[in-house]
């Protein structure tokens, strides 16, 4: 998860360097869902703001009581990193208040009918104008199928490996994050991922 998310926030910081917020300061919200897809939105916005420059905030509704939520939760807070209490039902207030969204509500593990407060939150996103930058998976998306009624984010960061649903993306930028799977792991599991660059811990594909 810190890799993961370390991954996240160096993808989003070579496609919106700070210097490309020319209409306003880097403001990010990060909208985290109740599992791992969210822990690594907490751990993305910690590393943007120690790139120096990012201003995240955190919108997260549903936090499992578990100490490493709750610790990753605490590591923000003592990084003066807002947490809102509530999430803007208005796209245009989403649109005013930041210049980037991180979608990390929901990754692989997402199934059915979204339930709330999911449901509202991605429709207010699908509604927003700023650039959306999703975690792994479009929230909402069938891991295989994808959704094309779903989100369209301008960003997809696939983690270990991209998922089927990736060939669906149409966005600008799909970077490869999460470089921890070992050589074997990845005969095992017949994974043929490309080199990352050096010592890089991301790799753009698209
Ligand atoms: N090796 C890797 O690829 C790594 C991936 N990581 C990240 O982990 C996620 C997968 O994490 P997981 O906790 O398994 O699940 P999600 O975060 O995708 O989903 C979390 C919870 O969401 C709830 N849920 C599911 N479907 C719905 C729905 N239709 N409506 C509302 N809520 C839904 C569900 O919780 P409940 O308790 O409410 O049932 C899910 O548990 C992966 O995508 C990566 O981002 C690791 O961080 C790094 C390694
Ligand atoms: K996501």
């Amino acid at each position: 998860m810190e890799l993961a998310g370390l991954s996240c926030a160096t993808a989003i910081a070579k496609a919106y360097p700070v210097s490309s917020f020319t209409s306003g300061l880097p403001t990010v919200l990060v909208i985290c869902g109740p599992g791992n897809n969210g822990g690594d939105g907490l751990v993305c916005a910690r590393h943007l703001k120690l790139f120096q420059g990012y201003e995240p905030a955190i919108f997260y509704p549903k936090r499992p009581n578990k100490t490493l939520f709750e610790n990753l939760t605490t590591q923000c807070q003592k990084m003066d990193i807002p947490f809102l209490s509530e999430f803007p039902q208005e796209a245009e207030v989403i649109d005013g208040a930041y210049n980037l969204a991180i979608d990390a509500i929901f990754g692989f593990s997402f199934k059915g009918a979204v339930r709330e407060p999911f449901g509202s939150i991605l429709n207010t996103l699908k509604r927003i104008t700023i650039p959306i930058a999703s975690v792994d998976i479009p929230s909402g998306w069938d891991v295989e199928k994808g959704n094309p009624e779903g989100l369209q984010p301008d960003m997809l960061i696939s983690l270990t490996a991209p998922k089927q649903s990736a060939v669906h993306f149409s966005g600008r930028y799909h970077y490869l994050g999460g470089r921890f799977v070992p050589l074997a792991l990845q005969k095992k599991y017949n994974l043929s991922l490309p080199d990352y660059p050096g010592t890089e811990c991301v790799h753009r594909l698209l």
